[in-house]
């Protein structure tokens, strides 16, 4: 089968600087797939090379086969179309209403009636428990509201692909235990695949099903698996530090 997304040997560099070599992984659809590694390895470039951001020093990208860098204009557009995103800081717009931020992607990419576009954008505010914040601006809503605001954003056009950076960072464990689990139900509602950057232990161990670690030092992934089957498997010295670290506790 092929699958949704595959990155065959990709080398993604800034200038001269080398930040990752050798990166090849494929993610299937309705996976939740986690990139791995300790600060400043590359995990969120990598996610940014990946939604068309930053074009590759070496390598492809291929959604449905088809190579993204190689693709037209109108080609790579479409595939964007299908992409939901939600950034470190949500980045929603401070001068707009909640459900005005959510309305976006809605005006951008499709030509639904007006009320058919606010019936979706509040459905995914309910989806994501901010039914009642929807009049209200982004800076009165605590930060993890913020980020269910962003996620509410990223899914109103029912994304394939949906890609998550950092969604849990910052947030308090209930909160982040509550992303967790709206992750898990929209991936069951709209069977989306989701590529998720994390470096939150708890929550790789509860909702990722597939993933690739990337080395700081050694600038090219060591090891590919879902978080939970890397614990126990016999990994290299810094997959296992970071998967076994001491400040988090094991579900
Ligand atoms: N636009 C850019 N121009 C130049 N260097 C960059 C750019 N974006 C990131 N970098 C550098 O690339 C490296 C990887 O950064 P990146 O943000 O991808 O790491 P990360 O693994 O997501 O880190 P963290 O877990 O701390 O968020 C860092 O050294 C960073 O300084």
């Amino acid at each position: 089968m092929t699958p949704l997304v595959e990155v065959q040997d990709l080398t993604m560099r800034f200038g001269e600087r080398l930040i990752q070599e050798h990166v090849s992984f494929d993610i299937q659809p309705a996976t939740i797939f986690a990139i791995m590694g300790g600060s400043g390895c590359g995990k969120s470039t990598l996610l940014r090379h990946m939604i068309g951001l930053h074009e590759p020093a070496s390598g492809h990208v291929r959604y449905d086969g088809m190579d993204y860098w190689a693709a037209s204009e109108a080609q790579r557009n479409a595939v964007r179309r299908q992409f939901g995103v939600l950034f470190q800081s949500a980045a929603l717009w401070s001068s707009m209403s909640v459900l005005d931020n959510v309305l976006l992607p809605l005006e951008q990419l499709t030509d639904l009636p007006a009320e058919e576009r606010e019936a979706r954008a509040r459905e995914a505010l309910g989806w994501v428990g901010l039914s009642d914040a929807a009049q209200v601006k982004p800076a009165e809503l605590s930060g993890g509201m913020r980020k269910r605001a962003g996620l509410a954003r990223a899914i109103v056009a029912q994304p394939r692909l949906l890609f998550l950076d950092e969604p849990s960072a910052g947030l308090d464990p209930v909160s982040s235990r509550r992303l967790d689990d709206l992750i898990l139900t929209l991936r069951e509602r709209t069977g989306a695949a989701v590529v998720l950057v994390s470096h939150e232990l708890p929550s790789l161990f509860a909702i990722a099903d597939d993933g690739l670690f990337l080395d700081a030092d050694r600038k090219r992934p060591l090891a590919r698996g879902s978080p939970r089957a890397l614990r126990e498997a016999d990994v290299p010295a810094p997959v296992r530090a970071f998967l076994n670290r001491e400040e988090t506790t094991k579900p």
